[in-house]
C-alpha cells in the first residue's frame, strides 16, 4: 500500500472507498453457491464513497452509531480488509490496534507475544529486543511477563496491545476504541502518548464513542452514518451533530442520498438561522421546518463567531434567551473566577406542554464537558404544565469555579421523559477574567487555601 508518489503533507489518502459485504443466510449457502455457481447471497453496502486525507501531525476521530461502518473503514485503512472500490494510499509504517490482542496469540506468554506482535508490525527480533523493557514498563505487566496472554484481564490486554503498537514507532497509528479499555491512569498515559505522537509528526486515526475523548485529543472529526461521511470538521461541531443524531432520533438526517454533506450545510440545516431555501435540495422538510426557531436574543449571541451555536429539538417549548447576571440582576459579560452569578433563562411554550426539565452544561474551548446539571438530576420539582404562549423565567445561582479563559454554556429543555424540546449547544460564551494566584493553565479553580505547614524532624520527634 506504500505509495512513494504521495506528496509529503499527506500521511493517508482515502479516495472513493466503498465496501460491499456478501451475506449468506446459512453457511451451507456459501458452499452451494460455490458448487452450483448460482448466486445465493445478498449484498450489504457497509461503506460508500469515503474520501479524506490525513496530514502528518494530526489526530482525526471517527464517530458514528453502532454499525455505521467505523471498524470496516479502519480495517481497510490498516490493510487487514480489502475495499470493494476505491483506494487507500499510505505513506509510512502503520500500527493498528483494531481489537485487544491484535497480532497476539492467547496461549503465548506476554514475553512471546511482545516478539510476535512486534514482528507482525514489521520489526526485526533485534529491534524488539531493544524496545522490550520500554514495552514492559509502559504496559506495567512486569510481574506477569511469563503468564499466558489469555489469563490477562481486559485492562492488561489493552495495556500490552497499546504498548507494543506504539513502541514500534509507526508513522501512522490507528486505534479502534482501545483507549476506552483500561483504567483511568492508563487512559491518561495513552492519551499522553497519542499527544506525543502527534507532536512528533505522526498521523493518528481513532474511533471512539466518547465525544469528550474526541473533543480533547482530535483536531478533526468525521461522522459516519450508514457507511457514508455525513459530517467532517472541527471535533466540537461534529460531536454536536452526533449528539443530535443520537438524541433526536425522529429527525431525518439532512442528507440527500449519495451526497457527502459538508459540515456547514448540516449546521445551516439544523441551526435556527439556517435558510431553508439554501439547503432545500439536501435537507428533509422536517429539518428545514426547524428554521422557524426564534432568533436568539442579543445577550445569548456568541462574542466570537468561531464556535457557533448548534440547536435542535421539537420546538414545543423553547429557550428564548440566556443571560448571566450578577446577584443584583445586572447582566455581565465578564465574570470573576469564584464569583457568584445567576444564569437567567426565559422559556416560552409554543404549544401546550407538560412539566419541563431544564439543564445546562459548561464546556471548555475544545468542547470538553466540565460541568453538567439539570433540575431532575438536582432533585428539583419539574415545572408546572404550560399553555401555548406562556413564558417562564428560570434563574440558577452558581459559583464560577473556573480558571481564566473562555467557556461555553449549553442550555437544554426537555420533557420529564427526556424528549428534547430545545437544546442549544454553545449558546452563550462565558469569559472568566484574570485569575491570579493559580497557574495560568488551570481550567478550573478549586479555591485552595493553605491551612497547615508543620515540620517534623528527621527522627520523627
Ligand atoms: N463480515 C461481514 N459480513 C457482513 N456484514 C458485515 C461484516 N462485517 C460488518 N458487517 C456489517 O457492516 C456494517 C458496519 O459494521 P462495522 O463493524 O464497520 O460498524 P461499526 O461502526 O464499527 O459498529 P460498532 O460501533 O458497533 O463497532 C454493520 O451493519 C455490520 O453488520
Amino acid at each position: 500500500m506504500d505509495n512513494p508518489e504521495i506528496s509529503t503533507p499527506v500521511a493517508i489518502r482515502v479516495s472513493g472507498l466503498g465496501k460491499t459485504y456478501r451475506v449468506w443466510r446459512r453457511p451451507s449457502d456459501m458452499l452451494l453457491e460455490a458448487l452450483a455457481f448460482r448466486r445465493r447471497h445478498t449484498e450489504f453496502q457497509a461503506l460508500s464513497d469515503i474520501s479524506f486525507e490525513l496530514p502528518p501531525g494530526s489526530v482525526t476521530g471517527i464517530l458514528g452509531r453502532n454499525g455505521a461502518g467505523k471498524s470496516t473503514l479502519l480495517r481497510i485503512v490498516a490493510g487487514t480488509l480489502d475495499a470493494t472500490v476505491g483506494s487507500v494510499d499510505v505513506k509510512g509504517r502503520i500500527a493498528a490496534i483494531l481489537e485487544l490482542g491484535t497480532g497476539f496469540s492467547p496461549e503465548y506468554t506476554a514475553r512471546e507475544n511482545i516478539y510476535l506482535g512486534g514482528m507482525c508490525l514489521g520489526l526485526k527480533h533485534s529491534e524488539i529486543e531493544k524496545r522490550f523493557d520500554e514495552i514492559v514498563d509502559f504496559a506495567e505487566v512486569g510481574d506477569f511477563i511469563d503468564q499466558p496472554f489469555r489469563t490477562f484481564s481486559s485492562g492488561m490486554q489493552a495495556r500490552l496491545t497499546f504498548a507494543v503498537a506504539t513502541c514500534v514507532d509507526p508513522s501512522i497509528l490507528i486505534i479502534d476504541e482501545a483507549l476506552a479499555v483500561g483504567d483511568a491512569r492508563f487512559q491518561v498515559k495513552s492519551f499522553d502518548r497519542v499527544r506525543e505522537f502527534k507532536s512528533r509528526g505522526k498521523a493518528i486515526l481513532l474511533v471512539s464513542h466518547d465525544t469528550n475523548q474526541i473533543a480533547s485529543i482530535c483536531d478533526r472529526a468525521l461522522l459516519l452514518e450508514k457507511g457514508r461521511i455525513i459530517a467532517d470538521g472541527p471535533p466540537q461541531k461534529v460531536c454536536n451533530i452526533y449528539h443530535e443524531m443520537l438524541f433526536a432520533p425522529k429527525q431525518v438526517l439532512p442528507l440527500a442520498e449519495g451526497r457527502i454533506a459538508p459540515i456547514e450545510q448540516i449546521e445551516d440545516a439544523l441551526s435556527p438561522s439556517g435558510s431553508a431555501a439554501e439547503t432545500a435540495d439536501a435537507v428533509s422538510s422536517e429539518i428545514a421546518a426547524k428554521s422557524s426557531f426564534a432568533a436568539p436574543n442579543e445577550a445569548s449571541r456568541l462574542a466570537e463567531a468561531e464556535i457557533a451555536e448548534h440547536r435542535y429539538g421539537d420546538n414545543a417549548a423553547q429557550i428564548e434567551s440566556i443571560a448571566i447576571t450578577d446577584r443584583d440582576g445586572q447582566p455581565v459579560n465578564r465574570l470573576q473566577s469564584l464569583g457568584t452569578y445567576h444564569l437567567v433563562c426565559w422559556i416560552k411554550a409554543n404549544v401546550d406542554v407538560g412539566p419541563l426539565v431544564f439543564g445546562w452544561l459548561v464546556r471548555d474551548k475544545r468542547g470538553l464537558d466540565l460541568f453538567g446539571w439539570d433540575t431532575q438530576t438536582g432533585k428539583h420539582e419539574p415545572t408546572s404544565p404550560m399553555r401555548a404562549g406562556e413564558r417562564l423565567k428560570i434563574v440558577v445561582s452558581f459559583q464560577a469555579n473556573l480558571g481564566t479563559g473562555n467557556f461555553f454554556v449549553t442550555a437544554a429543555l426537555a420533557g420529564i421523559d427526556k424528549h428534547k424540546h430545545d437544546v442549544r449547544f454553545e449558546a452563550f460564551e462565558l469569559c472568566i477574567e484574570g485569575t491570579p494566584k493559580i497557574y495560568e493553565t488551570s481550567i478550573i479553580n478549586l479555591a485552595p487555601k493553605l491551612i497547615e505547614t508543620s515540620s517534623q524532624s528527621a527522627l520523627g520527634r
